[in-house]
């Protein structure tokens, strides 16, 4: 017996949306069409929302092992699902960091018995990401990563990042950066260095210690062939070097995260609230919008989440000593499809191919394609309801957002992975979760 998922809205090539009825059997997408008798299956009658294919985040934070108070990956998975996302690759800065295919097939182990999302682990470039010896990329492979990165931190030497970069070449795996320069940071700063860091007396973090990085290793990918990726740009100049990267017909792609297309430092409440303190930080305005204006014409390739929980006693201490990093998975569609579709910057078909498709095709990846015979991955999002992000409700342990409070529309209703409803809005989880 199958589910059929009746009277849904899809978006068509031309970017229309149509109504039409889904048959899932097994694990795939037996059929789609514009109506699909009964006929014994289990029929949900979506009265008009949006099906898309499940949402895929090549960056997020679950912090197991070692930091299981921050998340877990059993309640990252649930976030993930409960945000709509089907897919996610989880960073390995861990404690002990994802430097073995012991430490890969942990993670693998510990996201089959959660059984939620699809959980892909990355192994480290660096053993202990401490940038000083290359982690055996053929043992990791073996054990399943489709990428090497040491996010969380730079691999400072151009030397080190040379010889990762023809090792996975060699062996097909991708690079994944986060690009920061060491020299160029002042210890303890927390801000961009622009104009609120100044008002503030406090030191900044320069875009170049991003930039830097960023061309440095575009140079290197051109050299060695390998797929490069930058993590989390956030700089307008590392936006200039990716789009001369393409132009040069090297394989580098990137990813924009949602705080930094629709915020910048100048929204930073005075009382410089932790929950906006996040690696790379909130930058300048004109950042912000070289960062939509790459997004529009495919310089950025995908959108992200960079779901960095932490707890609210390390958020608590202040915007100096707090870690880095805020929430993503829960916010992510609401957010950008209320403050960038809405409002007429991208169109829906924009924003779901940025999160489903583009991914799994930058990365090689057999998901984001609503199609028959496609591995039934699904979210079926409300594009009416309406309702104020409220960081009690996650499913998250990490309530550290700075968009609590902001009321959006187009919230996931249910998740589907491998033809499985592994998701499912009820309002009483809204209401009783306070
Ligand atoms: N982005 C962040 O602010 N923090 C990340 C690390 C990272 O992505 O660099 C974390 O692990 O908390
Ligand atoms: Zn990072
Ligand atoms: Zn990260």
């Amino acid at each position: 017996m199958g589910i059929i998922l009746a009277n849904g809205k899809f978006v068509d090539q031309n970017g229309q949306l149509v109504q039409k009825d889904m048959l899932i059997e097994g694990e795939r997408i037996a059929k789609i069409a514009d109506v699909i008798p009964d006929a014994g299956h289990t029929r949900f009658d979506l009265q008009g929302k949006l099906v898309s294919a499940g949402f895929f985040d090549v960056h997020v934070h679950f912090r197991e092992p070692g930091f299981e108070a921050k998340e877990t990956i059993a309640t990252g998975a649930a976030a993930a699902v409960r945000g709509g996302f089907t897919t996610v690759a989880c960073m390995p800065n861990t404690r002990p960091p994802i430097d073995t295919a012991e430490a890969v097939r942990f993670v693998k182990q510990k996201a089959e018995e959660a059984g939620l999302a699809r959980v892909y682990p990355y192994g480290t470039i660096t053993v202990r990401q401490l940038g000083k010896e290359l982690t055996d990329f053929a043992a990791l492979k073996e054990a399943g990563v489709f990428a090497v990165t040491d996010d969380g931190v730079g691999v400072q030497s151009s030397a080190m990042m040379k010889k990762a970069m023809q090792a996975a070449a060699e062996l097909g795996l991708s690079v994944v950066a986060h690009c920061e320069d060491d020299d160029l940071l002042v210890p303890g700063a927390a801000l961009h260095d622009g104009v609120v860091a100044k008002r503030h007396g406090l030191a900044g973090i320069p875009s170049e210690s991003e930039s830097i990085h960023v061309g440095r290793d575009i140079l290197l990918a051109e050299q060695t062939g390998v797929h490069y990726h930058v993590c989390h740009i956030s700089a307008k100049e590392s936006v200039r070097l990716v789009r001369d990267g393409k132009r040069a017909g090297i394989n580098v792609t990137t990813e924009v995260m949602p705080h930094h297309l629709l915020l910048c430092d100048e929204d930073i409440p005075e009382t410089l609230d932790a929950n906006w303190k996040m690696n790379p930080p909130l930058r300048s305005k004109e950042d912000r919008e070289a960062l939509l204006a790459g997004l529009k014409d495919g310089t950025i390739d995908i959108i992200a989440t960079d779901h960095a929980p932490h707890t609210a006693e390390e958020k608590a201490k202040g915007l100096e000593r707090a870690p880095f990093g805020i929430v993503g998975l829960e916010t992510a569609f609401p957010l950008l499809y209320t403050h960038l579709v809405l409002t007429g910057e991208l169109t829906l078909q924009e924003l779901l191919s940025k999160m489903t498709e583009k991914p799994a095709e930058i990365f090689n990846l057999p998901y984001g394609r609503l199609q028959e015979g496609a591995i039934a991955d699904i979210t079926v999002i409300d594009l009416e309801k309406e309702q104020a992000i409220d960081p009690l409700t996650f499913a998250s342990k990490g309530k550290n957002t700075p968009f609590a409070g902001w009321i959006c529309k187009g919230w996931p209703v249910k998740t589907f992975v491998a033809g499985k409803l592994v998701y499912e809005q009820t309002d009483q989880a809204t209401m009783t979760s306070k």
